[in-house]
């Protein structure tokens, strides 16, 4: 007989892994939210079998319980599940952001018998609720466990297996501290920093809007997670202030090199930085994700006249190229703009290319345009 998970919180991350137990699994997936009408729509993308707004009915029978609460509402649902009658059996594990205060919440359920051990996927959004959620977003991604040293390796194991199974994520093992170290650096550090950034824009964009309105691609870019869920990011900030303190301090140090390298027009300096920083950037591990898929594209010089994107769409359509999707990378009002083209088959892609070279529109491909994009700068 197949067993039952209980996720609280059926958003973005609960929404998620609900649709990978669903699709991957024969666990019975039970919601429990605030709200009604989300556990409702869940239900309805057969993303749950049953969904509760009491916590009672939806853990009472559960083999497995998974707290996607934002950080804060974990540490209190942990208390909750320390006063309910649960299954002697049940193992508990939560997904959020922070893991030194939460597993020090979770001791107490550790003392009463029952297992509870620390977990955070590594992937996600700026967006948040069940309407973002997707059964691969976890899929390539690192997920971390961060046992206590006398969690039994077993309940470690069983785990692991369910989360591999059901997110095709890769399971890592950590301390809680280093956790919270390691994450303060790489995701709650440059979320201040994304929303500092843009506060700094904002602030200069009351004076002159220009400041918004020029905003292009590396604003962009660098600012997307400033779009996050601001609750969600004040409880993480709020639940690891011990490790935020100095590594915003080393942020400032870092700033503070920047900037003297540039009173002192410091050139060599200012080019072993960027050099350095573009070397560091280009070893980044490339963990393909599941929900990406791969595409092809091309790139156009394009004249700035009416019909032109039409004209282009219909040399595509004549030779049955399937587009899928179209997109004006640069827009100067002095000079032609760039056509972003981009295909799911590589074959189509090709056949693009070759057509819309033979129509006399100079088409380039990503080295070509990565080449042209170097020259333009130098
Ligand atoms: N968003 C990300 O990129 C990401 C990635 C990894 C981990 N996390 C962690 O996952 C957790 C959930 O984040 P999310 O992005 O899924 O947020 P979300 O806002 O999309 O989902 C949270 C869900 O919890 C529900 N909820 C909130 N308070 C509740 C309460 N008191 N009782 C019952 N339900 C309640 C909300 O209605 C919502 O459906 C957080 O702890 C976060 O730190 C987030
Ligand atoms: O991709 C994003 O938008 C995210 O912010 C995801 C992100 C991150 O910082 O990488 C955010 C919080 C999580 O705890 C894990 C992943």
């Amino acid at each position: 007989m197949c067993e039952t998970v209980a996720i609280l919180g059926v958003g973005l991350i609960g929404g998620s892994l609900a649709l990978s137990f669903k699709e991957r699994t024969c666990l019975r997936v039970i919601g429990f939210d605030l709200y009604e009408e989300d556990l409702a729509f869940a239900k309805a993308a057969g993303a749950i079998d049953e969904g509760y707004t009491k916590l009672l009915p939806a853990v009472q029978d559960a083999d497995y319980i998974f707290i996607a609460l934002p950080v804060d509402k974990i540490k209190q649902a942990i208390h909750s599940l320390t006063e309910l009658p649960l299954k002697p059996n049940v193992m508990i594990s939560d997904v959020g952001s922070t893991k030194a205060e939460i597993v020090q919440k979770g001791r107490a359920l550790n003392q009463q018998g029952i297992t509870f051990i620390g977990g955070h996927p590594m992937a996600g959004s700026h967006r948040s609720g069940f309407k973002a959620a997707h059964s691969l977003l976890f899929e390539n991604a690192y997920y971390v466990l961060t046992p206590d040293p006398d969690t039994p390796n077993e309940s470690v194991e069983q785990l692991r297996q369910l989360i591999e199974k059901a997110t095709k994520a890769q399971v890592v093992l950590m301390d809680a501290e280093e956790h919270d170290r390691v994450v303060g650096a790489i995701s709650h550090l440059p979320h201040i920093i994304a929303s500092g950034l843009v506060y700094q824009v904002g602030k200069y964009s009351e004076e002159n809007e220009w400041f918004h309105r020029l905003a292009a691609g590396g604003f962009r870019d660098l600012t997307r997670i400033a779009s996050s869920h601001p609750i969600m990011w004040r409880d993480i900030l709020l639940s690891n202030v011990r490790e935020l303190v100095p590594l915003m301090d080393d942020w400032i140090e870092q700033m503070k090199e920047f900037q003297l390298a540039i009173i002192r027009r410091d050139a060599e300096k200012i080019e072993h930085l960027f050099d350095r920083a573009r070397r560091l950037r280009d070893q980044l591990p490339d963990r393909k994700k599941g929900i990406i898929v791969r595409t092809y594209a091309c790139y156009l010089d394009v004249p700035d006249r009416p019909g032109v994107i039409a004209d282009i769409a219909t040399h595509l359509a004549n030779e049955e190229i399937n587009l899928s999707n179209i997109g004006v990378l640069e827009n100067r009002e002095d000079a032609p703009g760039i056509l972003q083209l981009t295909f799911r088959q590589e074959e189509d892609y090709r056949r693009a290319v070759q057509c819309l070279r033979s129509k006399g529109y100079i088409v380039f491909t990503n080295d070509e345009k990565e080449e042209k994009d170097l020259v333009s700068v130098k």
